[in-house]
């Protein structure tokens, strides 16, 4: 049995996962972490992960920027894995990701879902023909009204895919509205959606002269991603040290 902390237990995501684990025989949620504990939880939960005294095998994250750098250090010091999956995090937790994989097992992903893990792939393989030949990149996302962050953590997770095969030469524009110019060709636009309860929809689009490919995966619930983030930290129980993410998880 794994056993397992639930960092945001009582947000959107934290409740998704708790469904799925109750339902699964090999993982177990000994305890839960949450700002907010106004409501009843069928196990242990404290108000932030200092106070958490709970032994684990490993912690899944979904809960806010503000609080992934306390969890990187409680990581450190108790020696638990953890299954980063909150989105929006500075260049500096990004450093700080990368310090804390050389003491314990972090796997950080932007989306656990299948097909935009297999998407990540699939770009790079259209990138390599499309953008020699001159096609203009761009990335649509939509989410619902609840999120903070923009453009999503998967839409810069695309861009870095697309961007990787590039040589890193491409840079991101997020607002095209303060500069009165022609886009370049080595860029990659990026325009977010917010309304309603859209799950997660995101568009990739090679637009050339007369022509244009788009690649879209569309989210129809939440399970998607608490599925993958179940596995990824029965994967990452008894790693090693290092940074992992989902193609490590999944056979791609
Ligand atoms: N990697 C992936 O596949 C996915 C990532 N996400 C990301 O996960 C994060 C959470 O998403 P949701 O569950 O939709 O948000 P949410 O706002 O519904 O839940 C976040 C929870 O974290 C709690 N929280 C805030 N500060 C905390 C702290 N210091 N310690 C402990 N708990 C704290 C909040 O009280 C809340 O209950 C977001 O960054 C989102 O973008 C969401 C879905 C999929
Ligand atoms: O906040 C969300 O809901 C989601 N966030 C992730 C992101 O920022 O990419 C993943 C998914 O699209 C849902």
């Amino acid at each position: 049995m794994v056993k397992l902390i639930m960092h945001g237990c009582n947000g959107k995501m934290g409740r998704v996962i708790t469904d799925i684990v109750k339902n699964d025989e090999h993982t177990e949620l000994v305890a839960g972490v949450d700002s907010y504990t106004g409501v009843p939880n069928e196990y242990p939960v404290f108000e932030s992960i200092e106070k958490c005294d709970v032994k684990a095998d490993a912690i899944i994250d979904f809960s806010n920027a503000a609080a992934v750098d306390g969890l990187l250090d409680y990581c450190v010091e108790k020696q638990v894995p953890v299954v980063l999956c909150t989105t929006g995090l500075s260049e500096e937790q990004l450093k700080k990701v990368e310090e804390t994989a050389k003491k314990v097992a972090v796997l950080k992903s932007a989306n656990m879902s299948l097909g935009i893990n297999m998407l990540l792939k699939l770009l790079q393989n259209a990138t390599k023909v499309l953008a020699p030949a001159g096609f203009d990149i761009e990335i649509v996302e939509k989410h619902h009204n609840q999120k903070v962050d923009a453009p999503s953590g998967t839409a810069i997770a695309l861009a870095d895919s697309i961007n990787e095969t590039l040589d890193h030469e491409y840079k991101y524009v997020y607002d095209r509205s303060q500069v009165r110019e022609k886009r370049t060709k080595k860029e990659i636009g990026m325009s977010a959606v917010r309304g309603g309860s859209i799950v997660g929809e995101h568009e990739v689009i090679f637009a050339g002269a007369d022509e244009v490919i788009e690649f879209k995966h569309t989210a129809y619930s939440k399970a998607i991603f608490g599925k993958g983030a179940v596995e990824a930290a029965k994967f990452l129980a008894d790693r090693q040290a290092g940074l992992y993410d989902m193609s490590d998880v999944i056979q791609l």
